[in-house]
């Protein structure tokens, strides 16, 4: 197991390493991506880890051989492209702290936290003016990353040039799909459209799992009747080419099992419950970006 590394860093580095990574929190959306870059091949010493959590750090060093480091500016020191992976709440210091050394050595600076704005990060991070101002893209991963099955929307800002796309791009990339996102207030609907909707997904699996065993169905038989329905209909969505409405309705015989169910879902208000769910999620990253500004 490797220990934290200590060497200094240089806040003069002109000529960052464009193919090495810094992360700058090493929690769960970090391990994600970090397990993608490193599934496709991208070496674990290509990649610096800053993460205050000794546990985190070792299972990050053992599981995927990265270094890693307790100190932010140690894990940035030379990284052309650097992940900001705290949880929003921290982000603001995160990057006042690191910000002569973004001045210094003018990374790509990769964000994923919901809600906070690229404008906010460009402040936070000292600002700067036309070329002088930092390269940020916005993103929203989600979770299925860790099997490189996720999707993720990009904003980039008008400083991140074709190269930064690009190696923006690679990163996501290595996690699942990518959606480039051309107004970044939209980046509130994808937080609550596909970075938080997995667990709308887990929600219905706990549901139905739930009901199936009020049918008297005995747990385990239930749970994997719901997995397997969910992972089977996930591939008749992405694979068959068909819309959601026409899969539904080749399945709801008029006046069969399906149909009852449906209507009790529609007649339940399901459609304006998941709209009101999303929008309250988008809200609430609008007021992420506030409360933490
Ligand atoms: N969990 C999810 O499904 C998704 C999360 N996100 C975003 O990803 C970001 C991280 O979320 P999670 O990984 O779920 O949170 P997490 O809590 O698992 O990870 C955050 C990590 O940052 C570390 N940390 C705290 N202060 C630090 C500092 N000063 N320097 C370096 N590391 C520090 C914590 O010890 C923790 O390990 C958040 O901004 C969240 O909005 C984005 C998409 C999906
Ligand atoms: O719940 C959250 O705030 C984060 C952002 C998207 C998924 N998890």
């Amino acid at each position: 197991m490797r220990l934290p590394m200590t060497a200094s860093p240089n806040p003069q580095s002109p000529t960052p390493n464009p193919g090495s990574t810094a992360f700058i929190g090493g929690g769960n959306m970090a391990r994600s991506l970090i397990g993608g870059l490193v599934a496709r091949g991208v070496d674990g010493d290509s990649i610096r880890v800053a993460e205050p959590a000794d546990a985190a750090r070792q299972a990050l060093e053992a599981d995927f051989g990265v270094a890693t480091f307790a100190d932010g500016a140690q894990a940035v020191d030379g990284a052309g492209i650097w992940v900001l992976a705290v949880k929003p709440q921290v982000l603001r210091q995160v990057c006042e702290a690191l910000a002569p050394l973004a001045r210094a050595q003018r990374p790509v600076l990769v964000s994923i936290a919901a809600g906070i704005t690229s404008a906010q990060i460009a402040r936070w991070l000292g600002g700067g003016e036309g070329a002088d101002a930092p390269a940020i893209v916005r993103c929203m991963p989600n979770t299925p990353a860790m099997l490189g099955a996720g999707v993720t929307g990009l904003f980039a800002t008008p400083a991140v040039d074709a190269a930064g796309r690009e190696q923006a791009q690679a990163l996501l990339s290595s996690a699942g799909e990518t959606v480039w996102i051309e107004d970044e207030a939209k980046m509130d609907a994808v937080t609550a459209t596909s970075g938080s909707g997995p667990a709308y997904v887990f929600l219905l699996a706990e549901a139905m799992e739930d009901a199936a065993i009020r049918q008297g169905l005995p747990d385990d038989a239930a749970r994997k009747l719901v997995l397997q329905t969910i992972l089977g209909a996930a591939r008749m969505l992405t694979e068959s080419g068909e819309a959601p409405a026409e899969l539904r309705r080749r399945v709801t015989s008029p006046g069969g099992t399906t149909h009852a169910a449906v209507e009790t879902f529609e007649t339940g208000g399901l459609r304006e419950l998941v709209d009101r769910a999303i929008g309250n999620a988008a809200e609430r990253g609008r007021q992420l970006s506030a409360a933490n500004d």
